[in-house]
């Protein structure tokens, strides 16, 4: 058997690279500085006392482009096993596991350069001794060795822009990509002899008062976000040697999980990183630096494994925290921050009670003895009620507060579940879903011997809306000002539903949705006359007849848009009926 080396076609793995890994040629720039601070790490691990780290950006008059550093350099037999062998890396052990304290570890990232030129230059000098090196490899696959007087160690790396790039290589963009990928890194970066780097990264720096540093850091975030944030948090998850800020938006934010800026080893990996924080933190964006999590190869995006999801948990707790903190000890703070991310805490109360604990003692809740929270509402009382829609409060909150029963709308965005689990951060708290039904048996009967003279009238009432499904009834309550009320109990709405869901479709569809009408108990809708209005106290002793019936039918069609109801085309035909009916009664 004879044995066989797999040859490479490098310009197919170029191609790769450049439309199927790397998002933009903008990340040579990266891969290059990457390898120099590599090269520097590598020779302060190899020398007693290496000088400090330094990488020179020149991009040159002719427009190529040069980066020098004085990191550990290469030997000839070196620059044959890492630079001239794809995925060859001096970065990983014995074992093959990427070194802690690298960037690189692929051995792919030199090939980025193809993207802007067709030949990498190449000259270095080892600190391991020997003569200087040059190597320029091309795009097609070729390479060439020789000899080069570098004086000092270190690497020189020369790239000339390919016709049609040359953007990617003039002094503004390089100077621009440079800072953005490499300001925190802790070596020096020039770029046309100016300084790209800063010291320290924002949250590193010490201030003596905290108000101060609040202050620098929010400007920090509207320098990043392009707006003010509203608040900021201190992130650490000493795991993944993770340090940074999470910033809160100062307006709503749409649910995602995008937008985070993160560092890896203080090389700028992506702007846009996601997944970072649980999915309820969506109203924290984090600007991080982190020396543990990994990359994918594009070294665009965090990897997901067991510590990027360790890392997800913990911030979640710091941000979780951050809120309980505020909750206690600046209540001004906490109520600013609901107004604007109230759906975020909701939805996180939903799975978490110290989140519903806080929900209840301070979220604002729409309720029909006025806007409070859970926990003001609910003193001493024994079963919280709810309606479960906006349109269902309208028409019931005045009614139901007249009739002794108080209820919370609970129709915005997690607001049912939040209910239904307050038990949970209190055993007393009783919840349930407020029937109309059981509401209209709450209000007050007619005064004593009234039930009589008002039979004739819902005797004409009756029969007028049998044709539409509904019985009349006959009660007192406020507000006086509304004449009648349509009550669906639960039990009717499910019929009901059933019912108007039959006349709106074909007949295929009405047979089937005929099984589940269950003719053998009539839950009707009731239509609740209101004895104080003076219009009702009129028509209960006007003559039954055609006026009457047409009254009855207006009333009806009132209290159905009165209460948002879906109207069914019997509805609608009555509603106009009557309309025209009265309008040529008034002017005959
Ligand atoms: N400036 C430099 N100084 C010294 N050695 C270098 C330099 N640039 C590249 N090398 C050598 O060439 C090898 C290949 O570099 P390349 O950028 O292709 O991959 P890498 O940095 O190892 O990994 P990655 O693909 O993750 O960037 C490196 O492992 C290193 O040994």
């Amino acid at each position: 058997m004879i044995e066989h080396r797999f040859q490479v076609d490098l310009r197919g793995v170029v191609d790769l690279l450049s439309h199927h890994l790397y998002a933009s040629p903008r990340v040579y720039v990266r891969e290059l500085l990457q390898n120099a601070t590599d090269a520097i790490t590598a020779r302060r691990a190899a020398e007693e006392d290496p000088p400090a780290g330094r990488v020179v950006i020149e991009p040159l008059p002719d427009g190529a482009l040069r980066v020098t550093d004085n990191g550990i350099g290469l030997t000839e037999e070196e620059v044959h096993t890492f630079l001239a062998s794809v995925g060859r890396t001096s970065k990983r052990d014995d074992l093959g596991f990427a070194r802690q304290d690298y960037l690189g570890q692929f051995g792919i990232g030199l090939l980025s350069c193809f993207m802007v030129a067709d030949a990498i230059e190449v000259e270095s000098r080892s600190a391991k001794g020997g003569s200087g090196v040059s190597w320029t490899g091309y795009a097609d696959g070729r390479y060439t060795v020789g000899t080069a007087d570098a004086a000092d160690v270190g690497t020189t790396v020369t790239l000339r822009p390919r016709a049609g790039v040359e953007h990617w290589l003039t002094p503004e963009a390089v100077r621009d990509l440079a800072s953005s990928y490499a300001h925190l890194l802790d070596v020096e970066v020039t770029v046309s002899g100016q300084r790209i780097t800063e010291p320290q990264a924002p949250w590193e720096v010490a201030h003596d008062d905290p108000e101060v540093r609040r202050a620098a850091l929010l400007d920090y975030g509207a320098r990043v976000l392009g707006s003010r944030p509203m608040e900021v948090i201190d992130l650490n998850v000493p795991e993944a040697g993770l340090r940074g800020l999470g910033f809160v938006l100062a307006s709503p934010a749409a649910v995602g999980q995008g937008g985070h800026r993160v560092y890896l080893k203080r090389m700028l990996l992506s702007e846009d990183a996601s997944k970072l924080v649980p999915e309820w933190a969506f109203f924290v964006r984090c600007v991080v630096d982190t020396s543990m999590l990994r990359p994918t190869a594009s070294r665009e995006a965090l990897y997901e494994d067991d510590l990027l999801s360790t890392v997800r948990e913990g911030l979640g707790e710091q941000i979780r925290n951050w809120l309980l903190d505020l909750s206690v000890n600046h209540p001004e703070r906490l109520a600013a921050f609901l107004r604007v991310h109230h759906l975020g805490v909701k939805a996180l109360a939903v799975r978490d009670d110290e989140m519903l604990r806080l929900v209840d003692a301070w979220l604002p809740f729409e309720t029909s003895r006025g806007t409070m929270a859970l926990r003001t509402f609910r003193r001493g009382m024994s079963m919280i009620r709810y309606v479960e829609t906006v349109d269902e409060f309208r028409s019931l909150a005045a009614i139901a507060s007249a009739a002794g029963t108080p209820v919370v709308n609970a129709g915005y965005a997690y607001d049912t579940e939040i209910l239904e689990r307050l038990s949970r951060v209190d055993p007393d708290a009783r919840v349930r879903r407020l029937d109309p039904g059981e509401l209209a048996a709450k209000l007050d009967p007619l005064p004593p011997g009234q039930e009589e003279a008002v039979a004739p009238f819902l005797e004409t009432a009756r029969a007028v809306l049998r044709e539409l499904d509904c019985v009349p009834l006959i009660r007192q309550f406020d507000p006086v000002s509304m004449p009648a009320l349509y009550v669906i109990s639960q039990k009717a709405r499910t019929q009901d539903t059933v019912r108007r869901s039959i006349e709106a479709v074909d007949d295929l569809w009405s047979d089937v949705l005929s099984a589940f009408d269950d003719v053998t108990v009539e839950h009707r809708p009731e239509l609740v006359f209101n004895w104080r209005h003076p219009l009702i106290r009129k028509l209960t002793s006007y003559p039954p007849g055609p006026a009457l019936r047409h009254a009855v039918e207006a009333l009806y069609g009132q209290a159905l848009l009165a209460g948002h109801h879906p109207l069914r085309a019997v509805d609608t035909a009555a509603l106009n009926r009557s309309f025209l009916a009265l309008l040529d009664r008034a002017f005959p």
